[in-house]
C-alpha cells in the first residue's frame, strides 16, 4: 500500500467534516437558507465570496426571535419527528430484497408527504413519444426505452419502462400518411419484432391503444440526470447506484404491475453540469450542496416534475408507487390537480445502510446528512451504521 493511504486515517461514517454540519441553532433547528438574498437588486453592488459565505452563515444563526419561538415543523430534523409520523422511518431489514411501501396521502397533512408545497404550473406540458426501442440489459433484464419531445425544452426526457403492459398512447397513435413499417421503425408495435415481421399489431386506421391488463400501481421512479455519479463514478453522490437499484426493483419476477424510470435531464438539480461542478469545488472548499448552489446564485433545488407527470398519464398511469425520499417529488409528481396519485412511497435506503453492498465515503455521507437535515429528505440518520460494524 503507497505511504500516502497508510497516512489516510479510516474513514469513521458517524464523524462528519464539521463543514457538512449545519449549524444548528439552540432547538436543533435551522433557518431556512431558502430566505437569503443573494440577488443583485439595484444599488446593490455584488457581494463578495466571503460576504457571501458571511450572509450564508448568519441565515444559519439563531435570531432572537427564533431563540424565543419553537421552530415550526418544517425545519425539524427527521431525527427528530416522533417514530409513529407515518412515512418518516427507513426500512431496516438487512435481509429486505423487495421494496416495502409506506401508504402516503398528500391530501392530508399527516400523509407522509413531509409538509412543504411546491409550487406547480396551473397547466402540463404536451409530450409525445417519438420513438420506443427494446433493450436487453446486461443484468438480463429488459426493458422498453421510451424517448419524448415536448412543448417546454428541447431535451430528449426518456421513460424506462419494465414490463409489457405499459403501453404510450402518443407513440401507439396512428400518424398520417405513414406505412406499417414506420410504425416498426418507431416502436409502435405490440408484442416483439423479428426478421420479416411486417405488421405492428395495432388495428391500422385506430388511435386506441391496445388496453394493458391492470395489475396494480406500477413501481416509479423520478430520476433526475446526473453524470458525475451515473457515468463517471462519482462519490459524492448515490445518484448511480439509485438508478440501478430502481432498475433492479423494477425486474423482480415478483413486481408483476411492471416499473417505469423517468429520466429527467435536469442535471444538477436542474443547474447543469458546469455550475455542479462548481458547487463541487464551493463544497470542497467548506460549503454542503444547499449553501454552494446558493453561493452560486442559484435555489438550493432548481428542478420541476410537470414533464414527469405528464409522460406518466402519457403511459396510461393515474396511480403509481413512487421510490424516493424526497417529499417535494411526491407532492410535485401528483401534478397541479392531482392528475396522478401516488399511493405508496417505497424508500430509497443507501445500500450500505443496509449493509447490502455499495460504498461508503465522506461526500456522499454529507450529502444525504444535508438532504435530511436541509432538504426534509425521509430517511432516518440514525440508521446509517458507523463504519466498523459494516465491516
Ligand atoms: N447542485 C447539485 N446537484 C447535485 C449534487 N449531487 C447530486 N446532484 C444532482 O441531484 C440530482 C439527484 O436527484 P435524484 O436522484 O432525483 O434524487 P432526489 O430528488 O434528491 O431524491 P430521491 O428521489 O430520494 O433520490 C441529480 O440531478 C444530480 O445531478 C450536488 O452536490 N449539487
Amino acid at each position: 500500500m503507497p505511504a500516502s493511504e497508510l497516512d489516510q486515517p479510516p474513514f469513521d461514517g458517524s464523524v462528519f467534516p464539521p463543514f457538512y454540519s449545519p449549524r444548528p441553532d439552540a432547538r436543533g433547528g435551522n433557518r431556512d437558507i431558502d430566505d437569503v438574498d443573494f440577488s443583485l437588486a439595484e444599488g446593490k453592488t455584488s457581494p463578495s465570496n466571503s460576504e457571501r459565505a458571511n450572509a450564508t452563515q448568519d441565515a444559519l444563526a439563531p435570531s432572537p426571535a427564533s431563540l424565543a419561538q419553537p421552530p415550526p415543523p418544517s425545519l425539524l430534523s427527521p431525527a427528530f419527528t416522533p417514530p409513529s409520523t407515518p412515512g418518516t422511518a427507513t426500512p431496516r431489514s438487512a435481509t429486505l430484497t423487495e421494496p416495502r411501501g409506506i401508504p402516503v396521502d398528500s391530501s392530508i397533512p399527516t400523509g407522509g408527504c413531509g409538509t412543504k408545497h411546491p409550487r406547480l404550473l396551473e397547466t402540463l406540458p404536451e409530450v409525445e413519444c417519438i420513438v420506443r426501442a427494446r433493450i436487453p440489459t446486461t443484468t438480463g433484464a429488459e426493458m422498453f426505452l421510451h424517448l419524448y419531445k415536448n412543448n417546454v425544452d428541447n431535451k430528449e426526457h426518456l421513460a424506462i419502462v419494465f414490463g409489457g403492459n405499459i403501453r404510450s398512447k402518443s407513440l401507439d397513435a396512428v400518424r398520417e400518411g405513414e406505412t406499417e413499417m414506420d410504425r416498426l421503425v418507431r416502436g409502435a408495435y405490440t408484442g416483439r419484432l423479428y426478421p420479416g415481421r411486417t405488421t405492428s399489431g395495432i388495428l391500422e386506421g385506430s388511435a386506441d391503444t391496445p388496453s394493458p391488463v391492470s395489475q396494480g400501481p406500477p413501481l416509479v421512479r423520478i430520476h433526475s440526470e446526473c453524470y458525475t455519479g451515473e457515468t463517471v463514478w462519482s462519490a459524492r453522490c448515490d445518484c448511480g447506484e439509485q438508478l440501478d437499484e430502481a432498475a433492479r426493483l423494477m425486474s423482480l419476477p415478483s413486481n408483476t404491475a411492471g416499473g417505469i424510470i423517468i429520466y429527467l435531464r435536469q442535471e444538477g438539480r436542474g443547474i447543469g453540469l458546469g455550475e455542479k461542478l462548481k458547487a463541487y469545488n464551493l463544497q470542497d472548499l467548506g460549503s454542503d450542496t444547499v449553501e454552494a448552489n446558493l453561493l452560486l446564485r442559484h435555489p438550493a433545488d432548481a428542478r420541476s416534475y410537470g414533464l414527469a407527470t405528464a409522460i406518466l398519464l402519457d403511459l396510461g398511469q393515474k396511480e403509481i408507487r413512487l421510490l424516493t425520499n424526497n417529499p417535494d417529488k411526491i407532492r410535485a409528481v401528483e401534478g397541479p390537480h392531482r392528475e396522478i396519485v401516488v399511493t405508496e412511497r417505497v424508500a430509497m435506503v443507501p445500500l450500505s445502510w443496509k449493509g447490502k453492498g455499495g460504498f461508503r465515503a465522506p461526500e456522499v455521507e454529507g450529502y444525504l446528512k444535508t438532504k435530511i437535515e436541509k432538504m426534509g429528505h425521509l430517511l432516518d440518520l440514525a440508521s446509517l451504521p458507523r463504519q466498523d460494524s459494516n465491516q
